[in-house]
């Protein structure tokens, strides 16, 4: 039996759609599955398999099963998923169905980097304002953007409907510029700075860190290390089955 169908999909025009109440594990893993489905789509597959599409997004299927049950996806027996109506699914429920204006604070190596990329427009994102502290960086254009100062931020949100803030400054600068996003009405921010910030309730915070992701590959470096250093040593396999991998 196939049953597709869009979570919380308004019932009547102008309806707000309440959406399911998913674990943060699967809204983590979701766009992994999306980036996968996009690549089969590209491909020319109409339908996918559970194992098929674990395999595609690197997750478990008993995993990917239950994560997509959430959504009221089950498949059909035998013939799987529909790759089409699970992509419409998927950017449902991420809200990527309009896309979403990204203020990026912070225009220094990182944000440099993340500004000259043209990868976001087609994951459901706009860079859509450039701004900076740093007078001689502000009137530089980046990818058809000009660099604005950060004292322009309210205007910039109004104008722009922004939906998003990147923190990209240093750390002793981002508690300031997150102080700065939420004033104007800004309740997602995105933080690359090394730091905690503190917010209003309301206010989600995503914070990512390459050296955090560097030290935890560390650690498994470091446990490989010392259960190769066991008497007799381990195969690489069973390394890799003890590490979880
Ligand atoms: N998350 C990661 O994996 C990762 C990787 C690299 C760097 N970082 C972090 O990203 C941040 C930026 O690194 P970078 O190498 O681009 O630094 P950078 O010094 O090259 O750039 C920082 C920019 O922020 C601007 N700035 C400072 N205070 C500001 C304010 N109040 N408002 C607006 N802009 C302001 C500066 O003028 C500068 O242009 C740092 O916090 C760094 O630790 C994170």
């Amino acid at each position: 039996m196939s049953q597709h169908r869009h979570p919380g999909a308004p019932g009547r025009a102008g309806a707000v759609p309440t959406l399911p109440d998913l674990p943060e594990a699967t809204v983590a893993r979701l766009p992994e599955y999306l980036r996968a489905l996009h690549n089969l789509a590209d491909a020319g597959h109409e339908t996918v398999s559970s194992e098929g599409l674990s395999a595609a997004a690197g997750v478990n299927s008993a995993k990917l099963r239950k994560d997509l049950s959430h959504l009221g996806s089950y498949g059909t027996r035998g013939v799987g998923y529909d790759v089409t109506l699970l992509i419409e699914q998927i950017e449902y429920v991420l809200g990527l169905t309009q896309r979403r204006a990204v203020a990026l604070v912070g225009v220094g190596n990182l944000g440099h980097a993340l500004a000259g990329y043209d990868g976001f427009a087609g994951r459901g994102f706009r860079i859509a304002a450039l701004l900076d502290a740093d007078p001689s960086r502000v009137g530089e254009e980046i990818n058809g953007l000009v660099v604005r100062h950060v004292d322009e931020l309210p205007a910039v949100a109004v104008q722009e409907s922004i939906a998003i803030g990147v923190i990209a400054t240093p750390a002793a600068a981002a508690q300031r510029v997150a102080d700065q996003l939420v004033a104007v009405g800004v309740t997602s921010i995105l933080n690359f700075a090394p730091c905690v910030l503190s917010v209003p309730e309301g206010v989600d915070v995503r914070k990512v860190d390459l050296a955090i992701e560097l030290q935890i590959l560390s650690f498994h470096e470091h446990r490989k290390a010392s259960l190769t250093a066991l008497p007799g040593g381990l195969a690489a396999t069973e390394t890799q089955e003890a590490i979880g991998t």
